[in-house]
């Protein structure tokens, strides 16, 4: 059984912190995102001086039964385990802005087709790889409550180790697929609405994995969220969910990176909803589709820079974003304090 006890942010301090906002040297909402993000991290924290505390970003890998064909992703599946190591060797986008955002970066085997022996990865492998949900589901419902589960634990364990804001990445070769699959379901649109480019599909290609899963709803026609995660799957993409879940029972402020990660989120709101109080969503991703999931969500993410990598890049580039909103609330001269004429 799935559940996670998360608190809707309590508002107690929301006219005290936006007082303090509005009294800062400036006119009033000139800073724009960055005072809806210092009210939203300061009633997480419930804090007129909220701090970010070693910002971290998880990847999550994972591979996916469909992807050994090669009909809905350009990149064969041995791609996934191939970044896994370029990830561990600091040589993906991931590492570099995390290194230039000093943000610490944690690299987890959710269920890659590879065995590794690199103590780097963080071992959380469920299997080696999905199934193919053309078939079968691509996992049992005990597997995915097990990825569930494990997500959780990876999280509450880098909260002990200090950290309460976090951003999660993903890394699957066709893992577009599984996010196009659950976002038609659990919001009840058509797949050829869901349905994008990936890691670079032409149009045809386009219409073609589209039609593929469009069978592939046919067949299973799910509609509860655990079962639209365990038959659409990802291991990744179901650690992710947990991830997600306890880092708002841990009021952690949650960066949301893009497609495939908005897609875990898409079923962690179902499972519980108070989970998107925690959220600042990073980017808008160039995958068609993402806009869409946002406007559901209601949000207006912090960049729209053309980003479609994945790996938590999104997320990785907006946490100064955070970090800039914290640090106005906590440093910024008042109107008072420096003896600057308001109107
Ligand atoms: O995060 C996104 O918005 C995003 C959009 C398109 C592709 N990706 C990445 O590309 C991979 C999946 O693409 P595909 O074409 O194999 O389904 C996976 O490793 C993702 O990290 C990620
Ligand atoms: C090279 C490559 C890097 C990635 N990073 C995230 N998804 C990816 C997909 C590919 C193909």
């Amino acid at each position: 059984m799935i559940s996670f006890n998360i608190d809707n942010i309590s508002n107690d301090l929301k006219q005290v912190l936006t007082d303090k906002i509005n009294n800062k040297t400036k006119p009033l909402g000139a800073l724009g995102m960055l005072e809806t993000i210092a009210l939203q991290v300061g009633l997480i924290q419930n804090s007129i001086q909220p701090q970010i505390k070693k910002p971290s970003i998880v990847v999550f890998a994972g591979d996916h039964g469909i992807a050994k064909k090669g009909e809905v992703n350009p990149f064969p599946q041995e791609v996934t385990a191939q970044m896994v190591l370029n990830f561990v060797n600091n040589g993906a986008a991931i590492n570099v802005l995390c290194n230039s955002n000093n943000l610490e970066l944690h690299i987890v085997d959710a269920g890659v087709n590879f065995e590794f022996s690199n103590n780097l990865i963080i071992d959380s492998k469920i299997a080696l790889g999905t199934q193919n949900y053309e078939d079968q589901p691509a996992m049992t419902l005990a597997q995915c409550e097990e990825a569930i589960q494990k997500g959780a634990e990876i999280v509450r364990k880098i909260h002990t180790d200090g950290c309460n804001t976090i951003g999660f990445g993903e890394m699957g070769i066709g893992n577009t697929s599984s996010a196009s699959l659950i976002m038609s379901s659990i919001l009840n649109i058509p797949i050829e609405d869901c349905v994008g480019a990936g890691t670079g599909l032409s149009k045809p290609e386009i219409s073609k994995k589209a039609t593929i899963l469009k069978s592939v709803i046919k067949k299973h026609n799910v509609t509860d969220p655990l079962d639209i995660l365990h038959t659409y799957g990802g291991f990744e993409i179901a650690m992710i969910c947990g991830a997600f879940l306890a880092a708002a029972e841990l009021k952690m402020t949650i960066l949301v990176d893009g497609f495939i990660v908005t897609a875990a989120l898409l079923v962690a709101q179902k499972i519980n909803s108070a989970v998107l109080d925690y959220c600042v969503f990073g980017h808008t991703s160039g995958e068609q589709g993402h806009q869409k999931m946002l406007s559901h969500l209601n949000a207006t993410p912090i960049l729209n820079i053309g980003l479609r990598l994945g790996e938590g890049t999104g997320a990785a580039l907006a946490m100064p974003v955070i970090k800039a909103s914290v640090n106005f609330l906590n440093e910024m001269a008042s109107f008072s304090d420096a003896n600057v004429s308001n109107n």
